[in-house]
């Protein structure tokens, strides 16, 4: 799960050496992704722009996800269940 803050670039644009990290230490096996926004709900100091957003997550294949973490837990279970869906697919095409 690669998760930056919406009101933090430095953390978007740290995601590629993560990924990078996760792709190295895991040759070889299925590694689903999701790309995940956290603090929605600071609209006024958000510095990460949906256009990048949407080109980082159409380059990578990841489904891309906005949580807030005083979000009720329905809201943001949403990417692990993502992530959980991804992981059963992999293993079903195995
Ligand atoms: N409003 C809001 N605050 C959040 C959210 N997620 C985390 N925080 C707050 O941000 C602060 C830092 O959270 P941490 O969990 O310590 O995260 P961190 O990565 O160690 O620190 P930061 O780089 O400061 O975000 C805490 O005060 C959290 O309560 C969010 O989605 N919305």
């Amino acid at each position: 799960m690669l998760v930056f803050s919406l009101t933090s670039h430095d953390s978007f644009i740290s995601l590629n050496h993560l990924r990078r990290v996760i792709l190295e230490l895991t040759p070889g096996s299925p590694r689903p992704m999701v790309l995940v926004g956290n603090k929605a709900d600071l609209v006024h100091a958000r510095e990460v722009s949906d256009e990048e957003i949407r080109d980082l997550a159409n380059t990578w294949g990841c489904d891309y996800f906005e949580v807030a973490a005083p979000e009720p837990w329905q809201v943001v279970v949403r990417p692990f269940a993502a992530i959980y869906q991804a992981v059963l697919n992999g293993r079903a095409s195995h």
